[in-house]
């Protein structure tokens, strides 16, 4: 389109050319570009699309990248790359090869830092202020931060350091609160209901609505001026952010480019912490998501004039799955049980739970820490906690994990989806460590179930467990076994032989790699074992299987170091024996995004992949190179 505003966008600098009604019609062809492009690669799509005048006005207000915009969590920033120079590889997001889902540093100097785990952003952007100031540099820092995100700790903490001078210095930074009423699922807990208290109210519609018309005859500086004080004085006389030393100014209408440009003019001239508080809404300008955001919070591709249709195929049942109706089945069963989400109702499958018990049901927001350690409270009074959260989300709940449930030997049910690679979120949702950060916690059982059927069972058995498991599965489907409706358990601690071979090699699969596995035993006529538990470890099959096969493969979806492989060899070590034990899993590094087969497969921990590393391990050329493919 020759005509188009969006293509003559190739950083920031051109925007600064346009002009007020030349950016209103940049918002529209930029949101329509969200649209077009999420639409077809599958991604964010709701946040983005609330995201378009924030950040017009941000890269045309601020001197980036030289000021800094840090954006929490970074899943609203489509709109920010399309705007950086990134437009033409928007349909290769979130693709091998392609576009991060998130900021990079690597992928650009307008991503400032990179996140996709929430609540960073002002903490970071606070380091960037502190340090301009020490190195006598003038520059902004802005955290750009959702409603949902505030509700973490984490972002208190910095909010608590920022607001008041260190060695007599304070940073120049913009903490903006993009408040859209939503986390993914509705949001929870007392911080939103003072948000919406702010929020509420008919003045906040007449600021708007004042706002345009005095902007008419008002010099932009001088409007910006009174707008402010006209928000702080009259509506919003002390708060809790102005408590904690920030300057505060709104709540102003973030899809309106006229409040929006002098709001952070105005700001933009301002020293020490500021904090704007801005209205969005979430799926702003698509009238299906803004209807339903949570459907549409990250979907995959689509036809945007029909909108997300119900799939006509019959879809496999996930792991996600097995483990709500498991959630419900058992809740059914036992009174005592509590479930308990870190704002991943959707994700971590308790939409029904949430409906059928809903006393029982706490989404305690992005809150991975509290989520851990208010189960830890709930165990202590003999209720059964289930704590359902994403393998990668744990990690940020690691103390608590230690102290406050293992060290005192606490029932607390770990239910840890997403579990090895996730696919397109990439390296920072994959789930990689757990196995090795959890198995060497005392108390701490680790629990590895291989399929469908067996999630469900070792779901039971960690529950009926007095004691403090986790239970991993990952993103999506497995092979496809009826989890069945029983509740029955499997005895602790030990794992099953299922096949046995006269190659000389047993594998020692923990996981959903039993499968592959099983398939790469074909060929090397290799023993395969499922172990089930990583702690405790079946250590009787282990030295059986020692002392009858010339070599063991340890296979898991999880990084080697430290993992179930490491188990294997430290119970050899303990009993003396020692075999030659090839440890197939995640090797040490960042695994990109990309179709999770895919990158499994350049894992080499497909069945193809598998038979090719130990063949190599026993010196034996791979088939490829016997037929000279
Ligand atoms: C530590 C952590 N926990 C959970 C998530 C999953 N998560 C991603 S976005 C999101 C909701 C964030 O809400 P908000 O900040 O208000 O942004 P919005 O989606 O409304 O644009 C959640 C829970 C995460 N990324 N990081
Ligand atoms: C940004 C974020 O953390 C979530 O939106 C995440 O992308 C969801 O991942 P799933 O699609 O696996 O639930
Ligand atoms: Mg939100």
């Amino acid at each position: 389109m020759s005509d188009s505003l969006l293509n003559q966008i190739n950083s920031p600098a051109d925007l600064k050319k346009l002009s007020r009604a030349e950016l209103h019609r940049l918002a529209g062809e930029l949101r329509q570009y969200v649209v077009d492009s999420v639409s077809k690669t599958g991604g964010h799509f709701s946040s983005n699309l609330g995201t378009v005048e924030l950040t017009i006005a941000l890269h045309t207000v601020f001197d980036t990248p030289r000021d800094r915009i840090v954006w929490d969590v970074g899943h609203q920033t489509y709109p920010h790359k399309i705007l950086t120079g990134r437009r033409d590889r928007m349909h290769t997001l979130r693709q091998f090869g392609g576009l991060s889902g998130f900021p990079r540093r690597d992928e650009s100097e307008y991503d400032t830092f990179g996140t996709a785990h929430s609540s960073t952003s002002i903490s970071a952007a606070h380091g960037m202020a502190m340090a301009a100031k020490l190195k006598g540099e003038e520059r902004r820092a802005i955290a750009v931060i959702g409603d949902g995100a505030m509700t973490a700790g984490m972002a208190f903490e910095a909010l608590n350091n920022a607001g008041v001078a260190h060695g007599g210095l304070m940073g120049d930074l913009l903490v903006i609160l993009n408040d859209n009423d939503m986390s993914i699922s509705p949001p929870v807990g007392a911080l939103n209901k003072y948000l919406t208290r702010l929020m509420s109210g008919s003045l906040y519609g007449e600021v708007r609505e004042g706002a345009k018309s005095v902007l008419k005859n008002t010099p932009l500086y001088e409007f910006a001026r009174r707008f402010e004080e006209h928000t702080k004085g009259m509506f919003v006389p002390g708060t809790i952010f102005e408590e904690f030393g920030f300057n505060y100014v709104g709540p102003i209408d973030g899809h309106d480019l006229d409040a929006l440009i002098p709001t952070l003019e105005n700001l933009k001239h301002k020293r020490g912490p500021q904090f704007l508080h801005v209205i969005t809404k979430k799926g702003q300008g698509y009238k299906l998501a803004e209807a339903d955001p949570v459907k549409y919070h990250g979907p995959t591709p689509f036809d945007p004039l029909q909108g997300i249709q119900p799939s006509t195929k019959p879809a496999k049942k996930s792991f996600t799955q097995v483990f709500g109706e498991w959630l419900c089945d058992q809740a059914e069963a036992d009174q005592k049980l509590v479930g308990i989400t870190p704002a991943m109702r959707e994700g971590s499958g308790m939409v029904e739970f949430h409906k059928r018990f809903p006393t029982r049901y706490y989404d305690v927001g992005i809150a991975e820490q509290h989520a851990a350690t208010f189960a830890a409270g709930l165990a202590c009074e003999g209720l059964k906690p289930v704590l359902a959260i994403y393998s990668t989300f744990l990690q940020r709940a690691y103390d608590q994990l230690i102290h406050d449930v293992a060290l005192q030997n606490l029932d607390v049910t770990f239910a840890l989806d997403r579990a090895g690679l996730v696919g397109a979120d990439g390296a920072t949702h994959a789930g990689n460590y757990d196995i090795a950060f959890t198995r060497c916690i005392p108390n701490m059982a680790v629990l590895t179930p291989a399929d469908e059927r067996e999630c469900r069972q070792l779901l039971s058995t960690a529950y009926q467990h007095p004691g403090p498991a986790t239970v991993r599965y990952p993103r999506g489907a497995g092979c496809g076994a009826d989890p069945g409706k029983d509740l029955s358990v499997l005895p602790w601690g030990t794992g099953e032989l299922r096949r046995e071979g006269q190659g000389g090699v047993a594998i020692l699969a923990f996981g959903t790699l039993l499968y592959p596995a099983l398939q790469a035993a074909e060929g090397l006529d290799a023993t395969v074992a499922n172990m089930r538990f990583v702690k405790p470890l079946d250590g009787a099959l282990v030295e059986r299987l020692a002392r009858s096969h010339r070599l063991l493969v340890t296979l898991e979806d999880a990084c080697v170091m430290g993992g179930a492989g490491s188990a294997v060899l430290e119970h050899l070590n303990a009993i003396g024996l020692s075999v030659p034990v090839l440890q197939l899993g995640l090797p040490d590094t960042f695994i990109e995004h990309g179709d999770p087969a895919l990158l499994m497969a350049q894992c080499g921990l497909d069945a193809a992949g598998i038979e090719r590393s130990i063949r190599a391990r026993l010196g034996q050329p791979t088939l490829r190179a016997v037929n000279g493919a």
